[in-house]
């Protein structure tokens, strides 16, 4: 049976007194990918950066593996088993790839050099990048710099905020399957896209949020189906 690795209970969030993201409970379990669809301004980066504590939850719980992590500082969630990849400046663009890496595992420098070795073992590409600074990459490769960072903390749960964001359709598909990839791994994920129909196609489950609530949460192929996620959130299907 499959166990909730993240699991968010009645969370609300906003910025300064405003509440954007209220009533929010979901799980994410171990070993699957979570997609997280909605219009512009529902809500879904708030939430992810909620989750992630980049901003302070103004109440209720997010746990991972049983354990609060509802405001508790950065490094206790790191260690706890988050990481967190934003959609905007989420690499160093002056540092070389390689430097990149040894900034993602702040938390342990004694895991630097074993941990970009997984890393590059994971993404090839990114080892004849090693000395490139991160500003002259593409925005494909920027991304996958991004997601090694993130890969250094060795997470059981990975959140990432629109990953697609910015691509060439070619890198798009690219992207996804390296999120496929990581997941295979072993890692949960929790992701926000508003490439709704190919992020559902590659997640297990789906969560459609609306004016800052979830609105169906539910097998991913269970929402590519639905005609009303269908009308009001996917567009067109090719
Ligand atoms: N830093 C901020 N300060 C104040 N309000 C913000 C801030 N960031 C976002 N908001 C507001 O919060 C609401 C939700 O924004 P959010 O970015 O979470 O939505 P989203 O679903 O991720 O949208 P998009 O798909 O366009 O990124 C919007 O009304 C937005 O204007």
């Amino acid at each position: 049976m499959s166990e909730a690795i993240l699991t968010v209970k009645d969370l609300r969030s906003g910025y300064g007194r405003t509440v954007i993201c209220d009533e929010i409970s979901l799980s994410v379990e171990a070993g699957r990918i979570t997609c997280i669809i909605g219009p512009n301004g529902a809500g879904k980066s708030t939430l992810l950066k909620t989750i992630a504590g980049v901003i302070p939850a103004m109440s209720g719980s997010i746990r991972i593996a049983g354990s609060e992590i509802a405001s508790q500082p950065p490094a206790q969630v790191a260690r706890s088993g988050m990481a967190y990849v934003p959609q905007e400046a989420n690499v160093f663009r002056a540092l070389t790839t390689h430097e990149n890496l040894a900034m993602g595992g702040w938390i342990d420098e004694s895991r630097t050099r074993p941990g970009r070795d997984k890393v590059y073992e994971m993404f090839p590409d990114l080892k004849s990048l090693a000395q490139v600074p991160a500003g002259n990459l593409s925005g494909g490769q920027r991304q996958m710099v991004a997601f090694g960072m993130a890969l250094m903390l060795e997470p059981r749960v990975l959140l990432l905020d629109e990953p697609s964001a910015g691509l060439s359709p070619l890198m798009v598909g690219q992207m996804f399957d390296t999120v496929r990839r990581v997941n295979e791994s072993g890692v949960a994920i929790l992701m926000v896209e508003q490439n709704a129909v190919q992020g559902l196609r590659i997640a297990h489950d789906g969560i459609v949020m609306a004016s800052g609530r979830i609105a169906m949460n539910a097998p991913a192929a269970e929402l590519l189906e639905s005609k009303d996620v269908s009308e009001l959130y996917l567009g067109s299907r090719t």
